[in-house]
This record gives structure tokens, C-alpha cells and sequence, in this order.
């Protein structure tokens, strides 16, 4: 239909891009309007469908962002950092619905998105579902309730291909833990020991990545005390757990004030 949010998926040929374009093409809440990959890719000029390997959508893979956006109430985002902030821009001056799911961001890319969010709506989130959100609630009343007696180690799992560790998840419940314990992650946070590395410090958040196969996404929140230990857990069987989040936030976001929202904006929790 014609007068529902017309969305873009960036990255269509990717893992989450693939399963978004379909998502959106058979959605009755909104319409697909185009898919954008990298200049240069295989499927550019090609129909997205035929791409994938399922029936024609009408709708060919595009490298040109501007021409995109123009058509679009929303772009929903899981690529790469560099791509991200240039979209974050492109996406605000057509002002279009950035949801953003792409992890492994800078300060100062986080930065550039807040820039853009001045003129438009952008939601972002290293993860979308409704699980790791809760669980992110949770992990900061635990971290409340606990003091540094129980040390605080967050595990995460994923496949072999994932770039970027800890996970963009690992990091938001990191600095869920840090806020429920009242201190800066970044004086706190401890990733990657190897070697001697001493005895654990009081206080810190330590992070471990495991990466192999096929594993959509499993994440760890170990409170560990001398005589007891607790553990708060989230596992990802189906990427169509990120999907749902992201579809809903690109609808959430329509009509809103400009503005550098989350998925618990989204969500209302
Ligand atoms: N927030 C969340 O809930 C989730 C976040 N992610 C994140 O989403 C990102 C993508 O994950 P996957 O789909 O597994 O990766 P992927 O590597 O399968 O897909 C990324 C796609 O982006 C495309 N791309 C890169 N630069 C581009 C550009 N300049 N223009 C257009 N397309 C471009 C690539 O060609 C590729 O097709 C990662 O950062 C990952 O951590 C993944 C799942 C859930
Ligand atoms: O790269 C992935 O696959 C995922 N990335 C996100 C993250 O970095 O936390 C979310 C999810 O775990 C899958």
C-alpha cells in the first residue's frame, strides 16, 4: 500500500540484509523501497529477489544512497561503521527514519550520529531484541543490588564471521552493569587477558568473545562471589528476533521529534 513507510534496507546482500528485505516485502505495514549495497558489489542492477534467490521483488539493488533515501520514510541500517555515519548524515538531510543495528561504532562515530539525530529521528541499538533489552534492565538491578564482592564478567558467543569484540551487546550490558554499580565502564572495563596478567582487580568488568560457526548470539552476565555465583542469560537462536526489533523501531520512529533514541525508547521499558 502506498501510504505506509516506504523503507530502505542498507547492506541487502548481508546477513541481517537479506532477512530484512524479506521481512519488509511481506509485511503489510510497510513497503519496500530499495536495497542498497556497496559500489561495485555482485548484486547491484540486479533484482533483489532474483539476488536472494526467491521470486522477483521489483525492486533492483541500488549503490546510489541519495537516490534511495529520497524515496524513503525509513533506512534500516546493519553494515559497517564507516557506512553507518555516512548514512546517519545522508538519511537526516532526507529526513528518514535512521534505524541503526551496526556494532563496533567509535566515540567519534557515536558522535556524528548524535550530529545527524539534531534533524532527525535515529534509533540505534547493538541489539535489537526484546530479550537482550530486558536483560539489560536486569543486569543494572543486579549490579544495584551487589556490591564488588561479586565480580562482574560478561561472555559472549558468536559466529565465525563476526567482525567486532566484545559484541555490541557485550558492550550495552557492560555499561548497564557499570551504571547499576554507579561507576564509568571506560575506568572499569577489562577486555582480552592474555599472559600474566595479575590477580583480578576489585571492581572491574571483564569481557570474553568466543567466536565459531554458526552461533547467532549467546550473552553471559557472570555476578561471581566467594560460595555463590549468579547468571543472567540470553540466547539467539534466530536472527528474526533483530529483524522484529528493528521493523518495529522504523515504524515507532515515524512522527517523532528528532532525536538519538534506543530500542528501550522503542519498547517503552
Ligand atoms: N543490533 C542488532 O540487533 C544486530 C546487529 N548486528 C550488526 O549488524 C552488522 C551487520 O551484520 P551482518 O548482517 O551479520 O554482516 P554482513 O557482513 O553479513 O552484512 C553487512 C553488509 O553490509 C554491506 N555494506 C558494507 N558497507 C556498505 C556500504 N558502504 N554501502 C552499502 N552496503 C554496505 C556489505 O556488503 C554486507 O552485505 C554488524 O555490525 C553486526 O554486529 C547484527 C545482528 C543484530
Ligand atoms: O554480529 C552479529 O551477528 C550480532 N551482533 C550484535 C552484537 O554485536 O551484539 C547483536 C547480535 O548479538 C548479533
Amino acid at each position: 500500500m502506498a501510504d505506509t513507510p516506504g523503507i530502505v534496507i542498507t547492506g541487502a546482500s548481508g546477513r541481517m540484509g537479506q532477512m530484512l528485505v524479506k521481512a519488509v516485502a511481506a509485511s503489510d505495514a510497510c513497503r519496500l523501497v530499495a536495497a542498497l549495497e556497496r559500489e561495485g558489489h555482485g548484486w547491484v542492477g540486479q533484482d533483489v529477489g532474483t539476488a536472494m534467490g526467491v521470486p522477483a521483488l521489483g525492486v533492483a539493488v541500488t549503490d546510489d544512497p541519495v537516490a534511495a533515501f529520497a524515496k524513503a520514510q525509513a533506512v534500516i541500517d546493519f553494515t559497517a561503521p564507516a557506512a553507518t555515519v555516512a548514512f546517519a548524515g545522508l538519511a537526516a538531510q532526507a529526513r528518514a527514519v535512521h534505524v541503526i543495528g551496526t556494532t563496533g561504532l567509535s566515540a567519534v562515530d557515536i558522535e556524528a550520529i548524535d550530529r545527524a539525530a539534531h534533524h532527525a529521528v535515529i534509533v540505534r541499538a547493538g541489539n535489537m531484541s526484546l530479550g537482550v533489552n530486558l536483560l539489560v534492565q536486569l543486569t543494572r538491578k543486579v549490579a544495584a543490588a551487589l556490591d564488588a564482592d561479586f565480580d562482574i564478567e560478561i561472555v559472549e558467543a558468536h559466529h565465525r564471521h563476526k567482525v567486532d569484540a566484545p559484541s555490541g551487546t557485550a558492550l550495552m550490558l557492560g555499561e548497564a552493569a557499570a551504571a547499576g554499580r554507579g561507576v564509568d565502564l571506560g575506568e572499569v572495563r577489562q577486555s582480552g587477558r592474555d599472559g600474566v596478567t595479575g590477580a583480578r582487580r576489585r571492581g572491574d568488568i571483564g569481557f570474553s568473545a568466543i567466536r565459531g560457526g554458526d552461533i547467532v548470539g549467546e550473552h553471559d552476565v557472570l555476578f561471581a562471589a566467594d560460595g555463590e555465583r549468579i547468571t543472567l542469560r540470553h540466547v539467539a537462536t534466530d536472527r528474526g528476533v533483530f529483524v522484529r526489533g528493528a521493523l518495529k523501531a522504523a515504524l515507532w520512529g515515524q512522527d517523532r521529534d528528532p532525536g538519538h533514541y534506543d530500542m528501550m525508547d522503542v519498547l517503552g521499558l
